[in-house]
């Protein structure tokens, strides 16, 4: 049985398609399959109203005339616009069975745009962007099938620069990485998935599932649920947010570590040890260690940073962490490590580690790959990149959360989930995200990274 979550590149589509083919299948046996699963969601949309299908010269414009067919056969009325001639015997066939006559142009209710889907190959030429845009911009509600048209099924990227948005995008057979990055994403309204029995393909991204989390054992005390060490540098008042936020997570026992003398705002319920720089982390009970909110860019933080790592305990690097961090440090590590950086602390790691990849994608496993970290690329689109390991994409979260200081909260809780898991980094970066998204979804709109933190306890509820 294939997973729902599988992600598959175009070329990776292509084969398990091609499995199929090779066995009891054929293209039109599950153009069939796809158009009908299709049709299902936009009959049931439709509800009784018009339907206009745009169809392209592809399998995908061969759906549309099975979608077409379909609703018709149940009733429904429908305008196919076809602005090119169908290319393939698949679509030629089922343009045939379609039987019904082409228009130009149709305004009204339903627009289904069935003009490209995976096989897109250059951007859309200006008179048929045209079309696209004039018929979507004339209808009320607008259904993609496989991929909004313009959009590159493998990157997310969108090939013209002014494509439509869609209510509901429906996916067929997998998910493709667009359904998943930015830009695309932002086109696609709800997402849907249509299971034509594709296998489940070995070593296929993901898409992350709600996870359940275990709350305490019965004989749980605070150092069996993870003692985080969170190291504070030149601005404090990050650190403790951080910790704030590690708590929320579930580690039993969370402190602040600093050389500093500066006064810190810390909360009764957060130790504060202050020692020497050679003496951080001297306590072999801490399971995990997060550094560089509020670190400083400064040669005195570099020289912490140096020494935090050299202790080879489960370590989370972020913010300041991330311009710091230079090959030699990662030197004999053997404990695990997860770096989160932004798009911009993405683009100083990967020079600093000398990564150059076509698209974020590959960038971000190249980049797991030169650290031998986790990496959790944060973004509206976050994913997870570990050593030897499938790509994991997380659902989008509140948009709310794009305000500062939810880097440190999200740090503070990946250390965490670290701390109470450190044999499994790639799920405590995942269970972190979770939380972070459905306290954003709890503390409403506007919130404030202190706010957010402060949804965690009522969060966790999602997830036992
Ligand atoms: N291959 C299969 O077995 C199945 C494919 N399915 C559908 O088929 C789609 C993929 O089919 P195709 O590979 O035919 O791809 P598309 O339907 O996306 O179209 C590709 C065709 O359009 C041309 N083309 C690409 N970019 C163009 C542009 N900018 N302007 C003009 N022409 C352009 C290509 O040369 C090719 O002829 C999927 O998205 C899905 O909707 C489904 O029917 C399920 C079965
Ligand atoms: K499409």
């Amino acid at each position: 049985m294939p997973r729902p979550d599988q992600i598959l590149t175009v070329a990776q589509m292509r084969a398990a398609e091609q499995a199929l083919i090779d066995g009891e299948e054929t293209v039109s046996s599950l153009m069939e399959r796809a158009g009908a699963g299709a049709a299902d969601y936009i009959w049931r949309l439709s509800a009784g109203r018009p339907v206009t299908v745009l169809c392209g010269p592809g399998n995908n414009g061969g759906d549309g005339y099975v979608i077409a067919r379909i609703l018709r056969e149940r009733g429904v009325a429908v305008q196919v616009v076809a602005p090119l001639e169908p290319r393939t015997a698949a679509a030629r066939a089922a343009r045939a069975s379609w039987g019904g006559e082409t228009v130009a142009h149709s305004a009204g209710e339903v627009f289904v745009d069935c003009l490209f889907g995976s096989g897109l190959a250059r951007s859309l030429d200006p008179a048929l962007e045209r079309l696209l845009n004039d018929l979507a911009g004339a209808h009320r509600l607008r259904i993609a099938v496989d991929l909004p048209s313009g959009v590159d099924a493998d990157s997310g990227a969108c090939l013209n620069a002014d494509l439509p948005v869609f209510d509901l995008t429906i996916a067929l057979g997998a998910w493709k990485p667009a359904h998943w990055q930015m830009p695309a994403m932002e086109l696609m309204g709800a997402r849907r998935l249509v299971d034509i029995g594709i296998a489940q393909v070995a070593d296929a991204m993901r898409v992350s599932t709600r996870p359940h989390l275990a709350g305490p054992p019965m004989g749980a005390h605070k150092y069996s649920r993870g003692l985080l060490s969170v190291v504070g540098g030149a601005m404090p008042g990050a650190a403790v947010l951080a910790a704030r936020a590690a708590q929320g997570g579930g580690a039993g026992y969370v402190r602040i570590e600093t050389s500093g003398r500066e006064g810190l705002p810390v909360p009764p319920d957060i130790v504060l040890r202050r020692v020497p720089t050679e003496e951080l982390l001297h306590d072999r009970w801490i399971d995990a260690v997060l550094i560089g909110p509020g670190l400083g860019r400064g040669s005195e933080a570099q020289a912490i940073l140096a020494a935090v790592l050299e202790r080879d305990i489960p370590t989370v690097c972020d913010a300041d962490a991330l311009h710091l961090l230079e090959p030699p440090m990662l030197q004999g590590r053997t404990a695990a490590l997860i770096v989160t950086p932004h798009e911009g602390e993405r683009e100083a790691l990967s020079e600093a580690f000398g990564v150059v990849g076509d698209a974020r994608i590959e960038e971000v496993v190249e980049l797991a790959e030169a650290l031998s970290a986790v990496v959790l690329a944060k973004g509206p689109d976050t994913l997870i990149a570990a050593p030897g390991t499938p790509l994991t994409f997380m659902p989008p979260a509140s948009s709310w959360l794009s305000t500062a200081g939810t880097g440190d909260v999200l740090a503070g809780l990946v250390a965490s989930r670290l701390a109470a898991s450190a044999d499994d980094p790639v799920r405590a970066a995942e269970e972190a995200c979770w939380l972070h998204a459905e306290a954003a979804r709890l503390a409403g709109p506007a919130f404030s990274a202190g706010l957010l933190a402060a949804h965690l306890p009522q969060a966790w509820r999602a997830f036992l």
